[in-house]
């Protein structure tokens, strides 16, 4: 899979991108992932990428130019690819877009605003508008190499056999269960004796409990079409 970015700040993922499953995976050749100035898009010798809004207000737009440019310079080579534009007013990003993206792209552009946003006319030439949460951001960046790290993790290969549980609870609709590792006492804080018992089917079922109880605690909105037996541990925990 190809990721190509466009932004103003190509260090911030070319630093984010050489570390973990994503290094291991650039190494293994799983994945690739091309960083774009947008400045390197503009035509003025101060590589002007912003510019004051129309109808006033606060801050400053992006212009479309660079984003044109670039976008054009990508779809020179006519191969296909679907470009992601990372904004506040996007669709929800979750594990199942991560899911549906991986699923259905060879190649995805991921384009990163700053400032006050950018200039409307630029989501004519992109084919969705994606938002990872409802919160503030500085620029595009963050969201961009979210969705990259989401996305990469769900390549067959990419995480090698140290397939994370995270993974699979969160595939399954539902929070991960606690985690613990040496020493067995810290400060007198014990690692739960279910987990020294070597008991599998004990644990297996401890985990899903623990799943189930952080999950109806801080995302309760994820417990939808559960299996009925999970449906039954979580009524034993009401
Ligand atoms: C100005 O560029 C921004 C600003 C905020 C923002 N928030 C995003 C999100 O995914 O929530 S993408 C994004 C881009």
């Amino acid at each position: 899979m190809k990721f190509e970015v466009l932004t103003i700040f190509p260090e911030i993922i070319e630093c984010y991108i050489k570390h973990g499953v994503l290094g291991k995976a650039l190494n293994k050749g799983i994945v690739e992932v091309k960083v774009y100035n947008l400045r390197d898009f503009t035509s003025d010798k101060h590589k002007k990428v912003d510019d004051y809004p129309y109808g006033g207000g606060a801050g400053m737009v992006m212009q479309i130019e660079p984003f044109y440019n670039a976008i054009m310079h990508l779809k020179a080579d006519e191969k296909p690819r679907k470009l992601v534009l990372l904004s506040p007013q996007g669709r929800k990003f979750t594990q199942k877009l991560a899911q549906k993206f991986m699923e259905e792209s060879k190649a995805m552009v991921l384009i990163c605003g700053r400032y006050e946003g950018i200039d409307e006319r630029v989501k004519a030439f992109v084919d969705e508008e994606v938002s990872i949460g409802d919160y503030v951001l500085s620029g595009g960046e963050l969201a961009a190499l979210v969705i990259i790290d989401s996305v990469v993790r769900l390549i067959p290969g990419a995480l090698g056999d140290e397939l994370s549980a995270v993974e699979d609870s969160f595939m399954k609709g539902f929070l991960d269960y606690p985690h613990y590792t040496r020493p067995e006492d810290f400060k007198g804080m014990k690692v739960p004796e279910v987990l020294l018992s070597g008991d599998h089917k004990k644990i297996a079922l401890w985990r899903k409990r623990q799943a189930l109880k952080n999950t109806l605690k801080n995302r309760p909105d994820l417990l939808k079409n559960l299996s009925p037996e999970d449906m039954r541990i979580l009524k034993e925990l009401c």
